[in-house]
């Protein structure tokens, strides 16, 4: 009975979080939702401008705080492990509804693209940030991350596994595609307004402060390889190959070695 009731769980988590993240990039996109993030503005500009802060600010100590160790193995005890992640899915679709709900427009315009070919450009850079996104968690693994694996090998009866350490796709190149890829499609848009800049803005400076953390948790957990592969790997842009070059020789001459993907265990679910 508990392990079909953590299924379910698990599913509506992930249900959930699904139907958040596409009403996100309506929202975003201004298609089809009737309140999208530029609207018009409805309270006075100081006011709208505390409350979106807030709102960022309220996703950002939830998806951070919930990710460190220390609250998971806290939470873990109440939760139990499998449905840990699913919990943390669950916390982030309902921060990000009240995101939706609260969210005040603030009005304005920066910027304006009117040219038909840099409007379809725009639109092309958004859509490759969301595909970006998703290849990305499928890249690492979309059910892990996600929390469905962990509850399907509840149901299973068998152990769980935490993620090995792996640089595959885009990993290769950077070590924060999926960052990479929403700050594509935050900042892609052919009519930035004062609304959408402060929601792009706020984000990016977000993920940026929280790199350090999770790459600090990774290390942690990791050691060795992923110090490596953050001294040879850039964190949103590639390297250019000279510098790769250096750093083979650097590496060489302190007799670094890498390790093999798969041998090392990746730290579950941090951001
Ligand atoms: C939402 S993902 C974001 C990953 C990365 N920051 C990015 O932007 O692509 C966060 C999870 O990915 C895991 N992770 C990050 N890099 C990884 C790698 N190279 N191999 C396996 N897991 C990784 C972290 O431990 C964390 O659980």
């Amino acid at each position: 009975m508990k392990r079909w009731f953590l299924l379910l769980y698990g599913v509506f988590c992930y249900a959930t979080f699904l139907a958040s993240f596409l009403y996100l990039a309506a929202w975003l996109g201004n298609f089809v939702v009737p309140r999208s993030i530029d609207a018009a503005p409805t309270v006075p500009l100081g006011i709208a401008l505390v409350i979106d802060t807030l709102l960022i600010g309220l996703f950002a100590v939830q998806h951070s705080v919930m990710a460190r160790p220390t609250f998971k193995r806290t939470w873990k005890r109440i939760v139990g492990e499998p449905g840990e992640r699913s919990t943390y899915v669950l916390c982030t679709s309902v921060t990000l509804l009240i995101l939706f709900l609260l969210w005040q427009p603030l009005g304005g315009v920066i910027w304006n693209i009117q040219n038909p070919a840099g409007v379809v450009a725009m639109r092309v850079l958004f859509a490759i940030g969301w595909l970006m996104v998703v290849a990305s968690t499928f890249f690492l693994n979309h059910f892990d991350l996600f929390g469905l694996r962990q509850v399907w090998l509840r149901f299973r009866g068998r152990p769980y596994t935490h993620l090995p350490f792996r640089t595959p796709g885009p990993y290769r190149f950077v070590r924060h595609p999926l960052y990479v890829g929403w700050m594509i499609a935050f900042w892609a848009t052919p009519v930035m307004t004062a609304s959408h800049l402060l929601f792009a803005a706020g984000m990016t400076a977000y993920m940026l402060a929280a790199i350090p953390l999770e790459e600090r948790n990774l290390m942690e957990h990791l050691g060795h390889p992923y110090r490596e592969y953050r001294d040879r790997v850039g964190k949103l842009l590639p390297r250019w190959p000279r510098a790769t070059g250096a750093h083979r020789q650097l590496a060489q001459s302190r007799g670094w070695r890498s390790q093999p993907a798969g041998r090392s265990r990746a730290e579950p679910g941090n951001e």
